[in-house]
């Protein structure tokens, strides 16, 4: 196996590192020595079946629960263990299935909360003082790259679905972070809200490292430039989705079936 370049400048470390990580239920393996490396820049989506550990994953990245062993690195730092919040000050956002919106709050105030604790506000009144103009000019430029300047004022909870998830994409990049996990953004969403989203997600991770777990292979195959695919806790594949299409393993696996459902559904009149 090559190992990565650990040039000064950080040039050739990967954004993210996962190094043969076992993560156990009581006795049971639910990720069994998962290695990747996510490059700079790079889109890559996780797919797998039902129950192969795909939101298990992701809540080890996110420190959301620690792994039984091995490694785990951002940029280059181990993150392993840490809290999420202090993950996510070193530079990755996550945004979640089950949302995490203040309901009650504007587009806006939600970003503007998003900005300000990842600044580590520490509720100290001056402190506050001084954040606050940066955190309202990088809310309002965060409104315009989530398209939802002219809803600015509305209450999350008025928002349509797909707005909702477009304002935690902006949470998620709201601090800053340039690695940005997204568990199945389009999930729920109509076939028009879903390409219109896929264009979103596109635009908003230009020049950051994305990660997400996707079940719509249309999104998939349109937006990742490499695919990790994992099965039974095992990365079974990491390729372009070109190799990975036509990787045998993989359609028996997992792909095969879901192609087959897919073509059926687009088929049904
Ligand atoms: N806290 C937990 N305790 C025990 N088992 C768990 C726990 N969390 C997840 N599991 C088990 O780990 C396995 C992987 O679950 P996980 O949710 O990560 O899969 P997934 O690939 O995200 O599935 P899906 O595509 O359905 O969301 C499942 O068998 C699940 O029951």
């Amino acid at each position: 196996m090559t190992q990565p370049d650990r040039r000064a400048d950080g040039a050739g470390v990967p954004a993210l590192e996962l190094r043969n990580v076992v993560k156990r239920f009581g006795k049971t393996e639910i990720i069994r020595g998962v290695s990747l490396a996510v490059r700079r820049g790079e889109r890559v989506a996780i797919i797998g079946p039902n129950g192969a550990g795909k939101s298990t994953l992701f809540d080890l990245i996110s420190g959301r629960s620690a792994p039984s062993s091995g490694e785990i690195l951002l940029n280059g730092r181990r993150i392993d263990g840490k809290k999420p919040f202090e993950i996510h000050r070193l530079g990755l956002g996550r945004s979640f299935q089950i949302t995490n919106l203040f309901p009650k709050l504007s587009a806006f105030e939600n970003l503007r909360c998003g900005v300000l604790w990842s600044l580590g506000y520490r509720y100290t009144f001056l402190k506050f003082l001084a954040d606050l103009d940066d955190a309202n000019d990088r809310a309002e430029q965060l409104l315009e790259r989530i398209g939802l300047r002219q809803k600015r004022n509305m209450l999350a909870m008025h928002l349509t679905y797909a707005e909702q998830r477009a304002l935690e994409i902006g949470l998620a990049i709201a601090g800053g972070a340039n690695v940005i996990l997204l568990d199945e953004p389009t999930a729920g969403m109509s076939q028009s809200e879903t390409r219109r989203f896929v264009e979103l997600i596109r635009e908003v991770t230009e020049g950051k490292t994305l990660l997400m777990v996707e079940h719509d292979m249309g999104v998939v195959f349109s937006l990742a430039d490499r695919i990790a695919v994992l099965a039974y806790g095992e990365v079974i594949a990491f390729d372009t989705p070109q190799a990975v299409r036509a990787n045998p393993r993989v359609q028996e696996a997992y792909l095969g079936s879901v192609l087959a459902e897919q073509q059926a559904a687009e088929s049904d009149p």
